[in-house]
């Protein structure tokens, strides 16, 4: 045993894990083995089978479990009642949170056989997940929950409802790549608090409803949010750099910039900038993505000027995409969790096949 202290418990191993790979060095991404980079062209089906089950589906498959996770993304009566009943100012990341534990993962239909039987809890709260930030969205946006028209897919589903139109394919498409992007992260902040609640012998909802928590922090997952805040708050992109001079001087972080792992660009920032560029060209949204990459870059003049380099993250352009799609800020970290959700879950039957309690020591420094 040793006194030294790590707070933030850089660098420090504790267990192993097949679901994904950081490669912080090299700017580099997997999931059971495969880039980043592929995957995103993948159906979003394909990537939560992969992820959860360690399973690669046919196409037909993948259709398959879509279909089936759009129609298990309806809330029971129970749920809807409960959500009805919450006061409206509430953040969507604290209704995921409130809801995680009360979810009733019993699904209405058989899993397709392709999907392990244990799984099914952990299907069922990923479809229902998406359909509680739906409702939500939809009580607080229109007062009434949006009807949807049959045979919508799993993420057409999502964006039916935040738009009340049909969405195009190349929106459809934009959001699974979006989900793909940010389903597993290895041991990162929301992933290891799950895996803390799951070493308890608690279950999977309570491991989810700690992993929310830790979420829903801008050092974490709230930074998709805050991103977009700053950007709003800044205005335009002439002036970014005396705002980025400024923060920088008064010790102020910039949202969505730099990480505990890759010393190299974060690939998901990679795939998600040129995506934002596409879909905010022409749109009202033109100017704030203008506003993002004159950020970036005056991040990257004012860090070498100390030789340091600092790098944009996943949380970076991933809220304008959003934005292009329809989805407002509010909203942003509760569909980064409605992703996250499976690699949230795929740790809790991971780490569950070689449990043990997780409690480290404190060194008393009190009376
Ligand atoms: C999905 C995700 O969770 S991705 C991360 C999302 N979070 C954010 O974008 C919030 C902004 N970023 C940050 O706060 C940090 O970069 C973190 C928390 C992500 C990682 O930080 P850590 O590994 O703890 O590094 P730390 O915060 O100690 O930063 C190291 C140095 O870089 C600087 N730095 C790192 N990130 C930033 C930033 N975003 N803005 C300004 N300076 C920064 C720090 O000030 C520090 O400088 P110093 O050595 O002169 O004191
Ligand atoms: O790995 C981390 O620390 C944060 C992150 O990028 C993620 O959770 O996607």
């Amino acid at each position: 045993m040793t006194d030294e202290i790590n707070i933030g418990l850089e660098g420090v191993l504790v267990g192993k894990t097949a679901i994904s790979n950081v490669e912080g060095d090299i700017g580099r991404l997997s999931y059971r083995g495969k880039d980043i980079n592929e995957l995103s062209k993948q159906s979003l089906a394909a990537v939560i089978a992969l992820v959860l089950a360690d399973t690669e589906l046919s196409e037909t498959e993948a259709k398959t479990l879509d279909a089936w996770l759009a129609s298990e993304s309806e809330l029971s009566p129970v749920e809807l009642r409960v959500l009805e009943q919450l006061g409206r100012n509430l953040h969507p990341m604290a209704v995921l949170q409130a809801l995680a534990p009360i979810t009733d993962t019993k699904a209405r239909q058989p899993l397709p056989d392709f999907i392990p039987a244990h799984l099914e809890a952990a299907m069922v709260l990923a479809a229902k997940q998406s359909a509680v930030v739906r409702t939500w969205h939809n009580l607080c946006q229109f007062g009434a929950v949006v009807e949807l028209p049959e045979g919508l897919g799993f993420c057409e589903k999502l964006l039916y409802a935040f738009n009340r139109e049909q969405p195009s394919a190349h929106a459809v498409r934009a959001l699974e790549t979006v989900q793909i992007l940010q389903m597993d992260h290895s041991f990162n902040a929301g992933t290891f608090a799950g895996r803390v609640v799951a070493s308890t012998k608690a279950n999977l909802t309570a491991s989810v409803g700690g992993s929310l928590g830790a979420l829903s922090g801008p050092l974490h997952g709230g930074a998709d949010e805050a991103a977009v805040m700053m950007a709003r708050s800044i205005g335009s992109p002439d002036k970014a750099a005396a705002w980025v001079s400024d923060a920088l001087a008064n010790k102020v972080k910039i949202m969505g910039m730099g990480h505990r792992e890759y010393r190299r660009l974060d690939p998901r920032a990679g795939i998600l900038k040129p995506m934002a560029r596409h879909f905010c060209e022409g749109t009202q949204y033109q100017e704030l993505m203008e506003t993002l990459v004159a950020v970036e870059e005056a991040c990257q003049v004012e860090f070498a000027k100390k030789d340091k380099e600092i790098y944009a993250n996943l949380e970076f352009y991933k809220g304008a995409v959003y934005l292009a799609l329809g989805i407002e800020e509010r909203f942003f970290t509760a569909l980064f969790a409605c992703s996250r959700v499976v690699g949230w879950a795929a740790h809790f039957y991971e780490f569950n096949q070689d449990p043990r309690l997780i409690r480290p020591r404190a060194l008393y420094a009190g009376k």
